[in-house]
């Protein structure tokens, strides 16, 4: 049975840690994160600047190697994961995408060189159609002969889409794809991101600061302190008109100890701290600010 259910779960991150020492001061970037990205979704992690985003990334991209904890990618342990396994791992099961557009392209090869690189790599078939596939489905096929410095930052970001996918990878993941970019142009990121999951059926995690990703993925997990803290869902329903509507829904995370960490929006109305009240209820948990005698 529980084979079945790891199969689903490309991405599975429990009680993640990663510490950093640097000059004998610790730095706790990762606070025992969880995470499950089931095979097929788009999930975005938001969070705010040092909140761990880019700490995770380079575990999962097998970069770095956390400290403590279980971090899986498509099956492949990411602490244990060592040389060989690593190289394929990088080529064949995972595509990246980085924030800066000169990390994921070389500036002296056109776009459909530089999609072609990583496929010949691997020594890829019928490279070529494959590339036009991709350059197409990115709607960047216009810029197969241009350099990098020829292309807008959308445009490069697009083909860089292209360049992870072309060894057909499980998992895509994404460090702010859209950070060096205007609004509209990341809107335009995030959809050709959104079509390489329905096109390809690549499972999609990315991870940025840009709130607006809510509107182009299935899921937003929020980031807070190397933790994985609420959740957006975002589903489509028809009313009763036969009009489509857009639901957004709030969820906090609940780890395996039980552990589960309010939206500070929550905590900041009812001015809950240190300790709170507790009652269950049937169907909910009820929970009060602690308002005994003697306390402010
Ligand atoms: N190599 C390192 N050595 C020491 N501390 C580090 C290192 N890399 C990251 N950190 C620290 O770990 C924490 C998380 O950093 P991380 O880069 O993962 O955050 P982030 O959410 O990606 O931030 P940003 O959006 O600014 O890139 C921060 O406090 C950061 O200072």
């Amino acid at each position: 049975m529980t084979v079945a259910v790891d199969e689903r779960r490309d991405i599975v991150c429990e009680d993640l840690v990663r510490i950093y020492t640097a000059e004998g001061v610790e730095v706790q970037a990762l606070q025992g994160l969880n995470l499950r990205v089931d095979a097929g979704e788009v999930v975005a992690v938001v969070g705010a600047s040092g909140s761990g985003k880019s700490t995770l990334l380079n575990i999962l991209s097998g970069l770095d190697t956390p400290t403590a904890g279980v971090a899986k990618v498509a099956g492949h342990d990411m602490l244990t994961m060592k040389g060989r396994e690593r190289v394929r791992y990088q080529r064949h099961t995972v595509g990246f995408v980085w924030q800066q557009t000169s990390r994921n392209l070389l500036p002296y090869l056109t776009a459909a060189e530089n999609v072609a690189v990583p496929a010949a790599i691997a020594g890829r078939r019928s490279r070529a159609e494959r590339v036009e596939l991709l350059l197409e489905a990115m709607g960047v096929a216009h810029c197969g002969d241009r350099r990098p410095g020829e292309m807008s930052g959308g445009e490069q970001q697009r083909v860089a889409i292209a360049v992870a996918l072309v060894n057909e990878p499980r998992v895509l993941l994404a460090d702010e794809p859209t950070g060096e970019l205007d609004e509209a142009t990341s809107a335009d990121v995030f959809e050709a991101i959104r079509h390489a999951n329905t096109e390809f059926g690549v499972t999609v995690l990315v991870v940025t600061h840009d709130q607006t990703v809510a509107g182009h993925v299935g899921r937003t997990v929020q980031i807070r302190d190397g933790r994985t803290a609420t959740e957006i869902l975002r589903r489509t329903e028809l009313d009763e008109h036969g009009q489509e509507q857009h639901i957004a829904e709030e969820f906090a995370v609940l780890d395996r100890a039980g552990r589960l960490q309010l939206p500070d929006d929550f905590v900041g109305a009812l001015r809950l701290e240190d300790r709170v009240r507790l009652a269950l209820e049937p169907d909910h948990i009820g929970v009060w600010p602690d308002e005994r005698e003697g306390r402010e």
